[in-house]
């Protein structure tokens, strides 16, 4: 890696077994017939592409392209069965909203055993509880167990902690699927931040307008491989017309509906 790339991804493929018999009776009589028992398929085929350290991307394509793979391979929960992947420094983000919550614990202990699993020290976690306690504006919850929170409380948690991690790299997977209009705004400040910073940023989101503000390159994935790589007007356009679905009103609509102030 030369001194300015960030993320190196060099013909990495990710494959996964899919099974069509469960039980040992289906597995046997399919053996017997000679039927495949199970299928293997490339969720990430091929990929290559070089993010440079303050680059802010958005990845993009339709359900099931392969783009929450690839960000588990850029930070390193999976391996890639070919290729490279290859990052320099600190990586934090979103990945599954939530994952790594322990539900007996309250969201005050849960902020320092995800803190901890994130790589912060407890000083670090102490010095920086508020503000993170505060993003998240869990108020008389904070103290309750996890698992009687909602869904959006606990990826508010979640996003919180993570955006809090000094890193040189942020991943966020879908932030803003669960949370709500005013904390979506508040996320999408807060990566704007991340960027201004000069941080590297991958974000996958549907979300156009969102895209259009946080990013400046856009990566398609069409089943596992690169579609488009390259400016985010042009990315979306691609991956709108892909879906086919959209028309430019929509587009701008899309825009509208995550406030004027972002
Ligand atoms: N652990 C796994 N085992 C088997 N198949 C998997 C696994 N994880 C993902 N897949 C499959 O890999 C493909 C890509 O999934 P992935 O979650 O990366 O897509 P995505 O682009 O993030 O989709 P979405 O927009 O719906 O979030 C899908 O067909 C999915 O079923």
């Amino acid at each position: 890696m030369s001194g300015t790339e960030s993320i190196v991804v060099d013909h990495a493929t990710k494959m996964f077994t899919l099974r069509y018999h469960r039980t040992f009776k289906q597995m046997t009589v399919a053996a017997l017939r000679r039927q495949d028992i199970s299928d293997t398929f490339r969720a990430v085929d091929d990929v290559s592409f070089t993010i440079q350290q303050g680059e802010s991307v958005g990845l993009m394509g339709l359900n099931g392209s392969g783009k929450s793979t690839l960000l588990k391979l850029i930070n390193g929960v999976m391996r890639p069965e070919g290729g490279t992947v290859e990052t320099r420094g600190r990586i934090a983000g979103l990945i599954a909203t939530g994952a790594g919550f322990h539900p007996q614990l309250t969201g005050r202990e849960n902020i320092y055993l995800n803190a901890a699993v994130l790589g912060m020290s407890e000083a670090e976690t102490k010095r920086k509880f508020d503000d993170i306690a505060d993003f998240a504006e869990l108020g008389k919850f904070l103290d309750s167990p996890v698992g009687h929170y909602s869904s959006g409380m606990s990826s508010r948690l979640g996003f919180s902690v993570a955006i809090h991690v000094d890193s040189d790299i942020f991943l966020a997977d879908e932030v803003l699927a669960v949370g709500d209009k005013p904390f979506k705004q508040k996320c999408l400040q807060k990566m704007q931040e991340i960027r201004d910073g000069g941080r590297t940023l991958v974000y996958v989101s549907h979300a156009a307008g969102s895209v259009r503000r946080m990013c400046d390159r856009v990566i398609v994935l069409e089943q596992g491989k690169v579609g488009f790589d390259g400016d985010v007007i042009e990315g979306i356009k691609y991956v709108k017309y892909d879906s086919g679905d959209e028309t430019q009103e929509e587009l701008e609509s899309e825009d509208d509906d995550l406030g004027a102030d972002i």
